[in-house]
C-alpha cells in the first residue's frame, strides 16, 4: 500500500466525535468526513432512477438496497420526465417523486439528491426538456438567458418541493448535487453555475450540502467545480483509487472522500457487446474505498428500464442510441432480481457497518407465459386518419419535430414523385440530415432506409405523382457532449436524383393516444381487418392479446426474427427492440402492467419487416447479451 495511500487512510479515519446536534448534517473540514447529528458518518449508497421502474416495485427495490447494506440511495430528477410539454409538470404516478422520498424515507435510506437541471444518466437530452430547441440558437448548460429562464422556472417548482425533505428539515435527503459532470461540457462556464449556486441556496437554504460531480482529469475539475460546492469525483474499477482521490485532494484538500459514480457495470448502445464488470473487480476496489472512509455510491445499483421513448444516445465518433434494458450489469438486474454482485458487494460492506439480519428479498416470480400470434392491422401509410387525427401539416421543406412541437417518437414526411423513377434512382440526405432513421415507401411499398451517420443515400423507383412516405424515428436524443441540442425529423433536405423534394406534408403521429384510447383492438376486436397481406416489409402495425392466466407475473417478451420497432402492452409503451442489432433481444414486461383476468392488448410497431409467423414469446428470463445475427 503507497505511503500517499497510508496517509490518506490515516487522516480519514481520525474523523473523531463532536458534540451531537439533531437534524443536522454538514462537513468536518478539520477530520475529512460528514457528520450527521454530530457524529462522523460515512455513507455507502446506490443509485437507483424511479423513472425507469415502475412505481409499483419502488419499495421492492429499496427494500433490497436496504438489505444490501446500503445507508443511502442517488436519485437524479429527469425534468423532461416531469416536463414532457412546457409549463405542464406532472408529479403523480410514475412521476411521484414525494412518494418515492417517502418510501426511501421509510426503508431507512438517506437520499443524495441529484436534480440536474442536466442529468446525463443515457436519459433523453440528458434530461433536459427537448421544446427548449423551439429556439434553435440555444445555448444548452450555460447563462443562456433562455435557458436560464427555463431552468429557472423548473428549479422555482422542484426545489420548494425539496426543502421540506433535506435532512436538516427533517427528512432524508442529506446532499445535492448541482448540474452533473459539467466540466466535460464544453462551455465551461462559470456564470452558468453561480447561477445554478444561487438559484439552489435560494430555495434548499445555506445550510444543506452541494456538491459536483467530475470526471477525476485536471480539464473536467477545473470547469466543474465552483466555489460553495464540494467537489467529488466518479470512477470506476479501472481507475487507481489513491491516484482518484489524490485528484479530489487538489481541489478539496479537506473533507470526506467521495465517489460519487462508482461504476459497478455499464451501459448498451444498440450493436455493443453486452457490458459486463466483473464482481469480484468491484468488490475489490469498493473494499480499498471503505477502507479509507471514503463515502461511496454505486452507479447503477439498480438499472431499470428506459421505457417508452426515454433512452439517450451518445454521439462520438458517431451516433450511438442507447438500448432499452438500463440491467447496467448492476448488482440488481433489470427486473429488480438480486445477483452474485450484490451478494459479494454486501460481504465487503459487512465488514464496514453492520447489514441488516436477515435475507435479501427474494427475485419477484417470472412466468413464460408462451406464444402469441399476432394479426398484421395495416401498413402506417394507410392507418394516418387513425394515428395522426389532426392531420398533416403542409410545408415546402421539411419541418423538425421541434418545429411541429411533437418531440418524441415518429413523424411521417409525405410528397408526391415530382417525375417518373423508371430506374432505381438516389435518394439522398446530403447534409445528413434524417435524425434518425428514416423508413421509405412508394405507395405504401417499403423500398428501405436512410440512417443517421451510416446511410444517407438509397435507391427507389416510382412513376410521377407516387406516394412517397418518409417515416422517420427518434431513437433518443444525445445525452453527453456537445451535440445534446439534439434536433429531430429531416434536418435538412431529401434530394431525388437532382431536384429537392418539396411540397411536404407531415403528420405527427400520436401512437401513444390512439393505443391508451383502446386502439387497435377496440376496432379490430370483433371484425379482424380485412385485407393485407400476412407481412411485407415496412412500417406496420401488428395487435394480439395474450390471453388471461390468472397470473400477473413479470415476463420477458422475445420478438424472434422480428427486425425493429415498439410495443405496447395494455397502453404502456415497453420501449423499443431491434434483435437485428441487439445485444437486447428481450423486453422487460413488469408483472403488474398485465392483467390477470382480462385479455393484454399486445401492439407492436414494426418498421422493417415482420417474420412470416407473427409469433411474439413471452419467456421467464431475459436475453440481453447474445451477440447479433443470433436470435
Ligand atoms: C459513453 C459516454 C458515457 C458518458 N457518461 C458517463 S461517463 N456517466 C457519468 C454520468 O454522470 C452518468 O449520468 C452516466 O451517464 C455515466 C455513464 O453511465
Amino acid at each position: 500500500m503507497t505511503a500517499a495511500l497510508l496517509l490518506l487512510i490515516a487522516v480519514n479515519l481520525a474523523c473523531g466525535n463532536m458534540v451531537s446536534a439533531k437534524n443536522t448534517f454538514s462537513i468536518d473540514y478539520k477530520n475529512n468526513c460528514f457528520l450527521k447529528d454530530g457524529k462522523p458518518f460515512q455513507y455507502i449508497s446506490g443509485s437507483i432512477h424511479y423513472s425507469r421502474i415502475p412505481q409499483y416495485y419502488w419499495k421492492d427495490r429499496l427494500m433490497k438496497m436496504y438489505m444490501s447494506g446500503l445507508n443511502a440511495v442517488q436519485v437524479y430528477v429527469p425534468w423532461n420526465f416531469h416536463e414532457a410539454v412546457q409549463g405542464v409538470q406532472n408529479f403523480t404516478g410514475d412521476q411521484d417523486l414525494e412518494y418515492f422520498l417517502h418510501l426511501a424515507n421509510q426503508t431507512g435510506l438517506l437520499v443524495i439528491m441529484r436534480p440536474g437541471p442536466y442529468i446525463c444518466a443515457e436519459w433523453e437530452m440528458g434530461g433536459l426538456p427537448a421544446w427548449l430547441l423551439q429556439k434553435p440558437s440555444i445555448r444548452l448548460r450555460t447563462a443562456d438567458t433562455d435557458y436560464m429562464q427555463a431552468v429557472s422556472t423548473w428549479l422555482a417548482v422542484l426545489l420548494p418541493k425539496m426543502r421540506p425533505w433535506l435532512y436538516i428539515n427533517g427528512g432524508n435527503i442529506i446532499t445535492v448535487q448541482v448540474e452533473n459532470e459539467y466540466g466535460s461540457y464544453y462551455a465551461c462556464d462559470y456564470n452558468y453555475m453561480r447561477h445554478l449556486r444561487t438559484l439552489f441556496r435560494s430555495f434548499l437554504g445555506e445550510d444543506v450540502v452541494l456538491f459536483t460531480t467530475d470526471g477525476n482529469t485536471d480539464k473536467e475539475m477545473i470547469c466543474g467545480t465552483l466555489e460553495g460546492l464540494y467537489a467529488t469525483i466518479d470512477f470506476g474499477t479501472d481507475t487507481s483509487v489513491a491516484e482518484a482521490f489524490k485528484r479530489q485532494r487538489q481541489f478539496e484538500p479537506h473533507g470526506p472522500l467521495i465517489n460519487s459514480e462508482f461504476y459497478t457495470g455499464w451501459l448498451d448502445h444498440w450493436g455493443d457487446q453486452h457490458a459486463m464488470v466483473d464482481a469480484r473487480k468491484v468488490s475489490r476496489v469498493l473494499g480499498e474505498m471503505l477502507t479509507m472512509g471514503a463515502n461511496v455510491n454505486m452507479y447503477m445499483f439498480e438499472g431499470g428500464t428506459n421505457f417508452g421513448y426515454w433512452n439517450g444516445a451518445d454521439h462520438d465518433s458517431r451516433f450511438r442510441s442507447v438500448v432499452t434494458s438500463y440491467d447496467y450489469d448492476a448488482p440488481l438486474t433489470e427486473a429488480g432480481d438480486p445477483t452474485e454482485k450484490l451478494l459479494a458487494i454486501r460481504d465487503v460492506v459487512a465488514q464496514f457497518r453492520e447489514v441488516p439480519s436477515g435475507p435479501i428479498p427474494p427475485a419477484t416470480p417470472k412466468f413464460a407465459y408462451g406464444f402469441v400470434t399476432l394479426k398484421k392491422v395495416g401498413n402506417v401509410s394507410s392507418l394516418l386518419d387513425l394515428i395522426s387525427p389532426l392531420g398533416p401539416v403542409k410545408s415546402h421543406y421539411p419541418l423538425t419535430f421541434e418545429e411541429m412541437k411533437q418531440y418524441y417518437g415518429y413523424m411521417l414526411y409525405r410528397t408526391a414523385l415530382p417525375r417518373d423513377l423508371n430506374e432505381p434512382t438516389p435518394l439522398i440526405s446530403p447534409l445528413n440530415g434524417v435524425h434518425d432513421r428514416a423508413y421509405v415507401s412508394v405507395n405504401g411499398t417499403f423500398q428501405g432506409l436512410l440512417e443517421r451517420d451510416t446511410t444517407l443515400v438509397m435507391n427507389i423507383t416510382g412513376k410521377q405523382g407516387d406516394t412517397l412516405d418518409v417515416l422517420v424515428e427518434n431513437m433518443g436524443r444525445v445525452n453527453f457532449g456537445s451535440k445534446i441540442n439534439d434536433h429531430k425529423g429531416l434536418l435538412s433536405d431529401l434530394i431525388l436524383g437532382k431536384d429537392i423534394l418539396t411540397d411536404w406534408q407531415i403528420y405527427p403521429l400520436d401512437i401513444d393516444g390512439a393505443i391508451v384510447r383502446g386502439w387497435p383492438h377496440s376496432v379490430y376486436q370483433k371484425t379482424p381487418p380485412s385485407t393485407h397481406t400476412k407481412t411485407a416489409a415496412g412500417p406496420a402495425f401488428y395487435y394480439g392479446t395474450l390471453p388471461p392466466n390468472g397470473l400477473a407475473w413479470d415476463s420477458f417478451l422475445k420478438l424472434k426474427e422480428w427486425t425493429k420497432g415498439q410495443v405496447w402492452i395494455n397502453g404502456v409503451n415497453l420501449g423499443r427492440y431491434w434483435p437485428a442489432r441487439g445485444p437486447q433481444r428481450t423486453l422487460y414486461v413488469p408483472g403488474p402492467l398485465l392483467r390477470n383476468s382480462l385479455p393484454n392488448n399486445i401492439t407492436v410497431l414494426e418498421l422493417e419487416g415482420a417474420p412470416a409467423h407473427l409469433q411474439v414469446l413471452f419467456m421467464d428470463r431475459p436475453q440481453l447479451s447474445t451477440t447479433a445475427g443470433k436470435s
